[in-house]
């Protein structure tokens, strides 16, 4: 007998895909129907990769031809799966932590850039702005902010939340602050493991009563290693700022930590590049900029990377002095340090809001205004 191509396509209108509204055809899931004398081919496309819904599918296409056009078609049906690909901006991934509304996570590809002295100075910074700001210091290699916020010789005490022992950040100029350095020997060399470092970070983050917290700030490790994936796993990262100097080498380290955050498994947004050590100004000569390392090379680095340019921060002694002392340069009041460090925070809370506005609204609570912080200005 010889079968008519509308006849099949009248009996598959019968039939939907599973998991999907419309009959198949209406959907556009039948590509091609092909006809060959007795023989029916069809081609089928079905957005659900499960073995059940393509079994399913074909057996329905099957009984449908020859219930309605030809008990005797020879049907042979192809199917190809073809997953929607998720959206993959603004993802949010790992466990809500309850109380924490942003996660800023700090990096730098190359060591010794300032990613700390920059988290450090931006944690201040957003306290004095009046936000609620937590500090972890996941720097495994060298934890530095019990220094930096002289709370080198604090520990954080146990307390008891609902009935059950949680540790309390130390808190210094306003800032809550856990560090792995408060669980290690100052002059002992810790060799941490992947899994045990990531087991250290996971108890500072959910076994710790941070409480309100408008802005976690995270000063990651140097470098782009499976202790950064452990962390962006866990824990749902905002976003991601990265700290790099005008050279070359570490141009190209933060080009690395750019293209870490934006792969498929981690997907966090980058708020942006920060220029650290941008220039040498000597203090008896203020107008003088020397640029050392080079001039506006993590600035020309976002523009090719296509991410935000957040700010420049000059190369100050007072900025290495104000580190050692434990007090951050930023708190120096109507200094050009304090200026640098408000314009900087400034463009990375904007980018915070820019990006939490375009979540949808059932997401997580996210900071989308910036009512209520004089110090920042909307653009
Ligand atoms: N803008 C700056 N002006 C002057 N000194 C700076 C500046 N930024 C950082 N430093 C100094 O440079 C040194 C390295 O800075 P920091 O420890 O912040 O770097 P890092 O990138 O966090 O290093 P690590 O490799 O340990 O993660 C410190 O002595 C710090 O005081």
């Amino acid at each position: 007998m010889k079968l008519d191509k509308n006849d099949v396509l009248r009996a598959l209108e019968n039939i939907t895909v599973p998991g999907e509204g419309k009959n198949m055809v209406e959907s556009g899931a039948v590509k091609n129907v092909q006809i060959f004398g007795d023989e029916v081919e069809v081609d089928i496309t079905i957005k659900n990769p499960s073995l059940q819904a393509r079994k399913k599918t074909e057996v329905e296409i099957l009984k449908v031809i020859h219930r309605e056009v030809y008990e005797k078609a020879k049907i042979k049906v192809n199917i190809k799966v073809d997953v929607p690909e998720r959206p993959k901006t603004n993802e949010i991934k790992g466990k809500p932590i309850p109380g924490i509304q942003n996660i800023i996570a700090v990096a730098s590809g190359k060591g010794g850039v300032g990613k700390s002295t920059v988290t450090a100075n931006l944690a201040v910074t957003l306290a004095k702005m009046g936000f609620k700001v937590g500090l972890l210091d996941a720097d495994i290699y060298g934890p530095s902010m019990p220094i930096m916020f002289d709370v080198a010789h604090e520990k954080p005490l146990a307390v008891n939340i609902d009935g059950k022992s949680k540790m309390k950040p130390v808190e210094s100029y306003g800032v809550k602050l856990l560090s792995i350095g408060f669980f290690t020997q100052p002059n002992q060399a810790v060799i941490w493991r992947g899994p045990m470092a990531s087991k250290a970070l996971n108890q500072m983050i959910f076994d710790a009563h941070w409480g309100e917290i408008d802005f976690m700030l995270l000063d990651l490790p140097p470098g782009t290693g499976d202790i950064h994936l452990s962390i962006m796993q866990a824990m749902p990262v905002t976003g991601a700022v990265i700290v790099s100097t005008p050279q070359e080498v570490a141009l190209a380290d933060a080009r690395k930590g750019v293209a870490m955050f934006k792969q498929d498994s981690i997907n966090v947004p980058v708020l942006g590049i920060v220029e650290n050590m941008a220039y040498f100004t000597p203090e008896e000569l203020p107008n003088n900029k020397y640029y050392i390392f080079g001039k506006e090379g993590a600035k020309n680095l976002a523009e090719d990377l296509k991410v935000p340019f957040l700010g420049e921060i000059p190369l100050v002694q007072s900025i290495r002095e104000a580190g050692d002392v434990g007090r951050p340069a930023a708190l120096q009041t109507a200094t050009t340090i304090e200026e640098a460090f408000e314009a900087l925070t400034k463009n990375v809370v904007q980018e915070v809001v820019d990006r939490n506005e375009n979540l949808p609204p059932t997401e997580a609570i996210k900071i989308t205004t910036m009512a209520g912080c004089s110090a920042v200005k909307k653009k």
